[in-house]
C-alpha cells in the first residue's frame, strides 16, 4: 500500500492545560484490525495520508495502538446530569484524547478501559460506531456544525452486548471535548484555579474575545448560550433527535457530540422519542430548547465562582444571560425557518409560526414535506397537499405564503431532499454488522450531497413504514 505520509505531530494542549483533568493512558489492542469506514476529508483536512491510514500502521494509528512518538494520550475526566440525575465521575470510560492535530482534538471511542470505565467494558461495537459515522457525516453536509467521524476500524475482538457483536473503534474530530460536564467536575473539585484554568482553555480555543472581557467567565457563558441557541435551531429545523442530550453531551464548542440513540423525524411529531432508556420523554424532539436551557443551567452553576468570588452574588448576572437563550433560539429559528419558506427578510414572521402549528396537526413527513414546498413555489402545490389531511388549513396557508412569491432555488439549497432516515440507517448497519459494507456506502454517498435530487434514489428521500421506528439504547 503507498504511504505518503510524514510524521505525524500529535500536540497535548488539553493535557498540558489541565492535568487534573487528565490520565495519560494507552489503548487496549486490537487482535484484527479491519477499515470499516473512512473519511477522505476529514483525513486531509488533519494533514493525514488517506492511503496511509488505510495501511497496517494506518489502522494501528487510527485504534490507538500504535502511537506516534511524543503523543500523549488521555482519558478526559468529566462529570454530568444524566436524564437529570448528576454523576460526579463520568468521563472517558472507553474513549481517549489521542492529541490535538491541525487545530483539533483527535479522539477515539471503544479504545478500552481506562480509569473512568467504573463497571464497563470499555469498549463499543460496530453498529453504533457506524452510526456515528454515518449521521455526523450527514449533518456535516447538512451544514450543522458537528464533531466529524474520520474512521471507524473493526477490531476482530467479539465484544458482549445483548448478543455477542463485532468490536469497533470510532476516530473522530472535534474542535474540542470540552464539555459543560467538563465544568460540573472543575467546579465539584472546589478548585477555583482549576475552573479558571479550564474556563481559560476553553476561551482560548472557542472565544479569544472574552479573555479582555470584565467577566471572562460571563462573556464565555454568553457565548456558548449563543452557539447553543444557533445548534438547537437548527436541529429543530432539520427535524434531528439527540436522544441523550445529558450535559456531558454539550459541547463548549457548540458541535453536536455523541450520536447515540439519535435519529431524524419521518412523521413530523413533538413528542417523538428514539432513546428506548428515555421512557418520560424528556429528550423528545419537542423538548430538546428547553433541554439545552436546563444543561446551560448547570454551566451557569459550575461557572459562578468566576462570575463573582461569592458565587451567590454572580447569580443575577448568569441568569440574565441564561435568559437570552430562548429569545436567541427563537431569532435563529424564526431565520431558519424563513430560508426554508424561501421567504424576504421582511416577510410576516406569522408565516412561519402558523406553518408550525400546522405541521404540529397533521404530521406530515418533515424532510418531504418542506422539500415538497420548494415545488409549492413552482406551482405545483399538489405533492405537499398530499402529505395534510387539514386541507382548509394548509390551502389557508398556502394561499398566504405564495403570495410573497417565495424564491424556490433558494428553498432547495436549504430543505434537502435527504437525510439519515431511521430505516434505512438500521438496515445499513445490521448489513455492515454482517459483514457487507456495501449498503452503508451507498447511504453515506447518498447523505454526503443531501440537496442534490438523484434521480432513482426515490428510496433514500422516503420515510419508513409508519410504526416501524427502531428505539434504541445500543453502544
Ligand atoms: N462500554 C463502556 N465501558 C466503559 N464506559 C462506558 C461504556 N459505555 C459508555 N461508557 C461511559 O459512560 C458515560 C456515558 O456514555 P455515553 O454513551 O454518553 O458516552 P460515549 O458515547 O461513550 O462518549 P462521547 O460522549 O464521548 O461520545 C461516559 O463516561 C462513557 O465513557
Amino acid at each position: 500500500m503507498s504511504s505518503t505520509q510524514t510524521a505525524v505531530h500529535l500536540g497535548h494542549r488539553f493535557l498540558d492545560a489541565l492535568p487534573e483533568l487528565s490520565v495519560p493512558w494507552q489503548a487496549e489492542g486490537t487482535p484484527d484490525p479491519q477499515l470499516l469506514a473512512l473519511d477522505d476529508e476529514v483525513a486531509a483536512g488533519l494533514g493525514l495520508d488517506p492511503a496511509w491510514l488505510r495501511s497496517p500502521s494506518g489502522l494501528g494509528f487510527l485504534t490507538g495502538t500504535r502511537v506516534p512518538d511524543g503523543a500523549r494520550p488521555v482519558a478526559q475526566g468529566y462529570a454530568g446530569h444524566q436524564f437529570g440525575n448528576y454523576s460526579p465521575r463520568l468521563g472517558d470510560g472507553r474513549a481517549l484524547l489521542l492529541g490535538d492535530l491541525a487545530g483539533v482534538d483527535l479522539h477515539l471511542k471503544g479504545s478500552g478501559r481506562t480509569p473512568w470505565s467504573r463497571g464497563g467494558d470499555g469498549l463499543a461495537v460496530v453498529g453504533p460506531m457506524l452510526r456515528e459515522f454515518v449521521v455526523g457525516t450527514a449533518m456535516h453536509a447538512l451544514g450543522i456544525p458537528t464533531t466529524r467521524s474520520l474512521a471507524v476500524v473493526g477490531t476482530g475482538r467479539v465484544v458482549h452486548r445483548e448478543t455477542p457483536q463485532p468490536g469497533a473503534v470510532l476516530a473522530r474530530t472535534a474542535a474540542s471535548h470540552l464539555r459543560v460536564g467538563s465544568f460540573q467536575l472543575a467546579r465539584a473539585a472546589e478548585d477555583v484555579d482549576l475552573l479558571r484554568r479550564l474556563a481559560d482553555h476553553a476561551i482560548a480555543l472557542h472565544v479569544p474575545a472574552a479573555a479582555d472581557a470584565e467577566v471572562p467567565a460571563l462573556a464565555l457563558y454568553d457565548h456558548v448560550v449563543g452557539v447553543q441557541a444557533e445548534l438547537l435551531a437548527r436541529w429543530m429545523l432539520v427535524g434531528f433527535v439527540h436522544g441523550v442530550m445529558n450535559t456531558d453531551n454539550m459541547t463548549i464548542s457548540g458541535e453536536t457530540i455523541d450520536y447515540g440513540p439519535c435519529a431524524f423525524l419521518d412523521a413530523h411529531d413533538a413528542d417523538t422519542v428514539f432513546s428506548s432508556i428515555d421512557s418520560g420523554g424528556r429528550y423528545r424532539y419537542g423538548n430538546q430548547p428547553l433541554a439545552a436551557q436546563w444543561n446551560l443551567a448547570r454551566f451557569a452553576e459550575a461557572l459562578l465562582p468566576l462570575v463573582h468570588e461569592d458565587p451567590e452574588q454572580g447569580i443575577p448576572a448568569a441568569v440574565a444571560v441564561l435568559e437570552t437563550f430562548l429569545p436567541r433560539y427563537e431569532a435563529a429559528w424564526t431565520a431558519g425557518m424563513r430560508a426554508k419558506l424561501g421567504l424576504a427578510e421582511d416577510a410576516d414572521p406569522a408565516l412561519a409560526t402558523d406553518l408550525q402549528a400546522l405541521l404540529d396537526a397533521n404530521h406530515p413527513d418533515h424532510t418531504g414535506f418542506f422539500r415538497a414546498l420548494s415545488t409549492a413555489a413552482r406551482g405545483d402545490v399538489q405533492p405537499a397537499r398530499d402529505l395534510v389531511l387539514d386541507l382548509a388549513a394548509f390551502d389557508a396557508w398556502t394561499t398566504r405564503w405564495l403570495a410573497t412569491g417565495p424564491d424556490a432555488d433558494a428553498m432547495e439549497r436549504v430543505n434537502p431532499v435527504y437525510v439519515p432516515r431511521n430505516h434505512l440507517v438500521q438496515e445499513a448497519l445490521e448489513a455492515a454488522t454482517a459483514g457487507d459494507l456495501a449498503p452503508m456506502d451507498q447511504l453515506v454517498d447518498v447523505l454526503r450531497h443531501p440537496f442534490d435530487e438523484r434521480p432513482g434514489q426515490d428510496r433514500y428521500a422516503a420515510p419508513g413504514p409508519a410504526g416501524t421506528y427502531v428505539t434504541y439504547c445500543g453502544t
